[in-house]
């Protein structure tokens, strides 16, 4: 047992030794945000930190980045020594009884009445996300003085004393020094009838493909806007975040959204500003096809905690004038819980990949339909291999089993990580997701300049690469058709379109396309849905209505 616990902990000061070098010499954001994690802590301590529990950074992250600190100043050995492989863990139930115990599980939960949801925090850059979710972490006890305090000194010390709260969520080196949000930063908190999985999203354009990466685990928003003057209206503008976050998070299925307007101690609490961007974003969010009933909206202030839980206090006096409503806790907690399909096969899209804290690769990510229990042979797609599951972890705490519509980490065994990638799915050997290499979408245009054409290059994700083709414009209410084959499809145009996917490399003499896991809507509306991207932007999304190769 001695020997086990001192060598973990040696992996662990070589993992967090190994994670500092990365962290100074990272390279360019832009680079990072489009590569995959893979293999060892590399290319995003976020990334680890806070999808990958065993890692040392999670939980307190500023503590925990203390600690880094104090061990890079150790002058420990750096060569790792080989790990030994444990053999892989064996099932231990049926599959059946583990769906038993998930329904009963499940029941259990809606009776209790406090049930999981994953809520996104989106918005454009500097609104105050980090902070916002930094000062609710505090407010609802997850954050104790201690740590306020350490935040508070060492951001003060790098001269970044106004991000203090958003240390809590960003936690690496280059994003503390910066002042933003690279990666999705993961962190839980309770309400009275809500477990909230909170994926804080950055508001940076460069790092639209982590923030889709966060919205498409979730099943709400949490937009916030800069009620500042003149800052609201950057992010609403085209080409701010704003009004690019909502579109994406709705095209991946997210259909609750709450807006804080926060700042609004820059305009002295001031109604009318309050009123004026309500007023501007509730037409947008319904042209959108976010329905009002599920659209909420709240005064605060992020930095002083008004109108968090309560508006308490002399900061809140201001607003207490003239706003009576619900507070951002009360809007949180009245959130709806999804519907899980549990009895439908495994599909766990990959978010993010690590290395463990000892053997096995980390993958996290959100169950989108069915269960997956220790011990259990998955299959990744696309690709010929599979790899047994060695542990499965949510919050730091093991579990034998997970279901649809939880987010967890499962440690995988008997696998090579070159094989695992961001966007690949694990599914049952018996039970695989479709490879497609040519499907059809029903796609809405986002607010874009250059129209799109047949044949026009397109990437579905952040790595694979396609054309479109046989446009037909439809009637965005009806979907009937309006004109087929249309020369070019422009802003908020409703389409049919055609997409092949592209070989990955154009240089070798008949190369294939790599098909990409995908199902149709009607089968999974988590996995039926496509986001299209055209140099860095995202052009359009739509769901999937048909694969034909
Ligand atoms: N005056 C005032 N400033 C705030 C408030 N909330 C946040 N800020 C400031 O806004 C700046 C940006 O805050 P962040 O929390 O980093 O913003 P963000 O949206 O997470 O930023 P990115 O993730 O990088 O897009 C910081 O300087 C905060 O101190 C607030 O309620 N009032």
């Amino acid at each position: 047992m001695i020997i086990a616990a001192k060598e973990k902990e040696k992996a662990q000061k070589l993992a967090a030794q190994r994670k500092i070098a990365e962290s100074v010499s990272r390279s360019a954001p832009t680079s990072r945000a489009a590569s995959p994690v893979r293999g060892a802590p590399v290319k995003g301590a976020k990334g680890i930190k806070k999808v990958g529990p065993s890692t040392p950074l999670r939980g307190k992250v500023g503590a925990v980045d203390q600690r880094q600190l104090d061990i890079a100043g150790l002058n420990l050995e750096t060569k790792e020594e080989p790990q030994v492989e444990e053999p892989p863990p064996k099932m231990s139930l049926a599959k059946e009884k583990v769906l038993e115990e998930a329904k009963k599980v499940l029941a259990a939960e809606e009776q209790s009445g406090r049930r999981g949801v994953s809520l996104v925090v989106i918005g454009h850059v500097d609104a105050g996300k980090s902070t916002l979710m930094g000062r609710l972490l505090y407010e609802l006890g997850r954050v104790d003085e201690k740590q306020r305090t350490a935040n508070e000194r060492g951001s003060s010390k790098i001269g970044k004393g106004s991000f203090s709260w958003a240390w809590e969520l960003d936690g690496t080196i280059e994003e503390r020094e910066r002042g933003i949000t690279m990666d999705i930063a993961q962190q839980t908190l309770e309400t009275p009838h809500r477990n909230i999985t909170i994926l804080d999203a950055p508001g940076h354009k460069d790092f639209i493909p982590n923030m889709i990466s966060g919205a498409s685990q979730a099943d709400c928003a949490l937009l916030v806007v800069d009620a500042a003057t003149g800052e609201f209206e950057a992010g609403f503008e085209r080409g701010g975040q704003t009004r690019e976050h909502l579109l994406l998070v709705r095209s991946l299925g997210v259909g609750q959204v709450i807006v804080a307007v926060n700042k609004l101690d820059q305009v002295g609490w001031a109604q009318e500003r309050y009123d004026d961007i309500c007023s501007q974003l509730k037409p947008f969010l319904v042209h959108s096809g976010f329905h009002p009933a599920k659209t909420h909206f709240a005064p605060v202030g992020a930095m002083t905690g008004v109108n968090l839980v309560n508006r308490d206090g002399e900061e809140a006096a201001a607003l207490n004038k003239w706003y009576k409503g619900p507070s951002l806790v009360d809007l949180l907690d009245m959130l709806q819980p999804p519907t899980r399909d549990i009895t439908a096969p495994l599909r766990f899209p990959i978010s993010n990949v690590f290395k463990g804290p000892s053997s096995g690769t980390g993958v996290s990510g959100r169950i989108c339909s069915g269960v997956v229990q220790v011990g259990e042979r998955v299959r990744i797609l696309p690709g010929d291999e599979s790899a047994i599951v060695k542990s499965i972890e949510t919050e730091e705490k093991p579990l034998p089993w997970a279901v649809a519509g939880w987010n967890v980490t499962l440690y995988l065994t008997a696998v090579d990580p070159i094989h695992l990638n961001i966007g690949s799915v694990l599914c049952p050997p018996t039970d695989l997701i479709p490879l497609a290499s040519v499907f059809t979408a029903r796609i809405i245009v986002f607010d874009i300049q250059v129209p799109i054409l047949a044949g026009t290059s397109v990437r579905r994700s952040s790595s694979v690469s396609g054309d479109t083709a046989k446009p037909c414009k439809l009637d965005r209410a009806s979907g009937s058709t309006i004109k087929k084959n249309p020369r070019v499809l422009t802003k908020g145009t409703s389409a049919e379109v055609q997409i092949s996917i592209r070989p990955a490399s154009m240089s070798g003499y008949g190369a294939r396309p790599q098909p990409i896991p995908l199902e149709t809507f009607a089968t999974s509306k988590e996995m039926g849905r496509v986001l299209i991207r055209r140099s860095g932007e995202t052009i359009a999304a739509g769901i999937v209505l048909d694969i034909l190769e």
